[in-house]
């Protein structure tokens, strides 16, 4: 089986090319490939599938030929992954399928358009985040916070703190209330201010532990932070741009007074190979 390794912002994903959709990649095969010791490594997989191949997408083939399939590092499917999709596109370009400039991919979170800019850049259009109104307290030892429910497709609760040491470790998910707000999980980001419309963060996400960045958390701290600041489009009529620093690197996040957001940021190809065969075979037992 060929794979590919690429990375956006340090969220690092085994990138599995499989247009037919032949090789099956139950939850134990993808948690053995993301191992980062007996494995590959990665924060989660981007299975590369033809939309018209993959049940979940064939009703977005006529608008974006190339389905996400994501995963998590356990094995969970995710609706959607902001960094991910920039990467997913670069490996589109650097397999030939596009070139530089517009395309479209499909992911369980709908239809994104991305573009590759010639610096290196990928942006991505995000969609619109919902806000619903329940909450949550997130605690890590002695401390708690509220954090604001933001969906973008896939859930998030931000927490804004004064020291994002005081996540603590994040190996375990931080406990949070009331557990009912998601029934299916969630990415919890710690945000820190740094500057006007500049902002730090650490996210644990669901199905992977700390990973060094996360897109669609980026997009949830801007989008909360703008609630925060007064700086909601929608109410002010004018785009706000946050820049967000995650442990490995810099994204960008601007959001439209019609609540369309927009994330920039690099995304890298940094090897291709093949797995080997036997232990291939191993995964599946
Ligand atoms: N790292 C991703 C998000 C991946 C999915 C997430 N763990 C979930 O389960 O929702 C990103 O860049 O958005």
């Amino acid at each position: 089986m060929a794979f590919l390794k690429g990375h956006g912002t340090e969220n690092d994903f085994v990138i599995v090319p499989d247009p037919e959709n032949a090789v099956g990649l139950p939850a134990a095969v993808v948690a053995r490939l993301c191992d980062r010791r007996a494995g590959i490594g990665g924060d989660g997989v981007l299975h590369v599938v033809r939309s018209a191949a993959h049940p979940e997408a064939r009703h977005m083939a006529d608008d974006a030929e190339w389905f996400m399939d994501y995963r998590n590092a356990d094995g969970s499917v995710a609706e959607m992954c902001g960094n991910g999709v920039r990467v997913f596109a670069r490996y589109l370009q650097h397999a030939g399928h596009v070139t530089a400039g517009d395309l479209a991919v499909a992911t369980r979170g709908g239809v994104k358009r991305v573009h590759l800019a010639k610096n290196g850049d990928v942006t991505v259009s995000m969609g619109r985040a919902r806000l619903p109104e329940d909450g949550v307290t997130v605690t890590v030892g002695a401390r708690s916070w509220p954090a604001r429910n933001v969906n973008m497709g896939n859930p998030h609760a931000v927490a804004f703190v004064e020291d994002l040491g005081h996540a603590g470790d994040l190996y375990a998910e931080p406990p949070y209330t009331p557990a009912a707000v998601y029934p299916d999980g969630v990415n919890i980001e710690f945000a820190a201010d740094r500057g006007p419309r500049h902002l730090a963060m650490r996210v644990h996400e669901r199905g992977a532990a700390e990973t060094r960045s996360c897109g669609t958390g980026a997009c949830a701290v801007a989008v909360a932070a703008a609630r925060r600041d007064g700086t909601d489009p929608a109410e002010t009529g004018t785009p706000v741009t946050y820049t967000v620093d995650v442990l490995g690197g810099r994204l960008v996040i601007t959001e439209r007074p019609d609540g369309e957001i927009e994330m920039t940021g690099p995304a890298v190809i940094v090897a291709e190979g093949h797995v080997d065969p036997a232990w291939f075979a191993t995964t599946l037992v």
